[in-house]
């Protein structure tokens, strides 16, 4: 059980570089290993998920050096990686399992795939389905989960519209794409993160995205290796968004942190609920990045619906947070993928929510909550289901209570932000004076 830290009467302070994004990291890896050439990679995201990509690549045959904050790949081309020895471990880590199944559904030999026990229940037929539209084979259990087995053969070009709105599914089916030997078209349902198609064309290879949401790939140019500063991460920035907005008297300014457009809607959420922020943007030809500055406020309540959904699914939690503190009722519709991560995070969140006295509503899609200015705490000991997303958030709603408050199995933040606990620590510590850190 980890005793939670509380808000002292100045609230939270200083200037913060967030790691780097999850997924730019994992990224960087698969398209540095299937490049020629060296990729060298800084600000990589030492976070259990990454380094599972990592180990995984290198149980492909990849030479990749590490020097902790950066990374050096020396790149193959999807041809040169070797057959794994054993089957590869994806940890707890969606996006590994996800885009390695498109990556490798085009390669010459057999690879096995396992996860830990809650990667293990994820449904994971949304990317063996489409992909036979491209000629891909990939065995899953038959509940549609891993362990998999990934048997590669040639792939041809196929046109795909997608049932579900996800980057992990849009992106493995591009890596098959990508080892085809005709051109594909890949429909979203709705528009996803894009980090796969921009470092992709950044590497030289033919993707084009189209009003949004069509994606055309033009297999056969190279990729070629370089070199690439991961942005900081804004769905670990969102923790001290969300807690120097509810903290009274706090200020933070978080740097670098990434500004692709399909990941911010925490941003857009926070300034339609009333939060006091400012952004300066730094120039940029890939990822936009820049330092947001944000300080405590009051806040209205919000109306998610689908459309809303994609830009800010990891960071739902926090917008329940933000609700439970609002001036009013809020809703949330249209999330039934947050069913389907590391837990049901619908359950999951409500079932904390509700230990610290807030009032709400689970629905089939998502929940309604009512908001307070302060709550009545049911029950002190908080639970992060070996969830990193719902332990952080934990953390920040503790810095609401009126009473200390302990949570078990805080170790599951390391799986995205390893220095979680540390970071919090000094933002409560830090003085009004600038205090950068990194
Ligand atoms: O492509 C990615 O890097 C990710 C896509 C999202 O998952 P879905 O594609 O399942 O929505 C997100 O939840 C995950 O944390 C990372
Ligand atoms: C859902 C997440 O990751 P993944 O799907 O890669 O496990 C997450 O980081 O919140």
């Amino acid at each position: 059980m980890k005793e939670l830290p509380i808000a002292n009467q100045t609230g939270l302070h200083g200037t913060l570089t967030v790691p780097g994004d999850k997924s730019i990291s994992h990224r960087a890896i698969m398209i540095g290993s299937i490049a020629e050439g060296t990729t060298t990679i800084h600000h990589f995201l030492r976070g259990n998920d990454c380094l599972s990509t990592l180990q995984a690549f290198r149980d492909l045959g990849v030479q990749i050096e590490d020097n902790g904050d950066t990374i050096t790949v020396h790149g193959k081309g999807f041809a040169g990686l070797h057959p794994a020895s054993h089957p590869l471990d994806m940890g707890n880590s969606g996006t590994t399992t996800r885009l390695m199944m498109g990556l490798l559904a085009g390669s010459q030999f057999t690879t096995k795939l396992i996860g830990d026990a809650s990667l293990s229940k994820r449904p994971m037929k949304r990317v063996s389905e489409p992909l036979k539209a491209f000629g891909g084979e990939v065995q899953l259990t038959t509940n549609g989960t891993l362990p998999a087995t990934i048997v590669g053969q040639q792939l041809h070009g196929a046109e795909y519209e997608m049932k579900v709105a996800s980057a992990q599914v849009k992106s493995a089916l591009i890596f098959a794409a990508l080892q085809a030997k005709q051109s594909s078209t890949i429909v979203e349902k709705l528009p996803t993160r894009n980090h796969t198609e921009i470092m992709l064309r950044q590497f030289g290879a033919h993707i084009r995205t189209v009003a949004h949401k069509i994606i055309l790939v033009e297999p056969g140019s190279p990729l070629i290796g370089r070199e690439i500063t991961v942005p900081g991460d804004m769905s670990s920035a969102a923790f001290f968004l969300v807690a120097a907005t509810i903290v009274p008297h706090s200020k933070v300014t978080l740097k670098g942190v990434n500004l692709n457009p399909t990941r911010t809607g925490i941003i857009d959420i926070l300034r339609q609920m009333g939060a006091k922020l400012t952004i300066e943007e730094r120039f940029s030809t890939g990822e936009p990045s820049g330092d947001i500055t944000i300080e405590s406020s009051a806040l209205r309540p919000i109306h998610l619906t689908a459309k809303d959904i994609p830009a800010v699914i990891d960071e739902l939690p926090l917008v329940a947070l933000l609700a439970a503190c609002a001036d009013g009722q809020s809703t949330i519709h249209g999330a039934q993928e947050l069913r389907v991560k590391e837990t049901d995070r619908i359950k999951t969140v409500v079932a904390e929510l509700r230990k610290l006295g807030v009032q709400v509503k689970e629905l089939p899609d998502g929940m309604v909550i009512d908001g307070r200015s302060s709550w009545d705490v049911q029950d002190p000991q908080l639970e992060s289901y070996g969830d990193h997303r719902l332990g952080m958030m934990d953390a920040i709603a503790a810095l609401k209570a009126d009473q200390p408050l302990q949570l078990a199995h805080a170790d599951a933040v390391a799986v995205s932000y390893p220095g979680f606990f540390d970071d919090l620590a000094t933002l409560l510590g830090g003085t009004q004076h600038d205090n950068d850190l990194n």
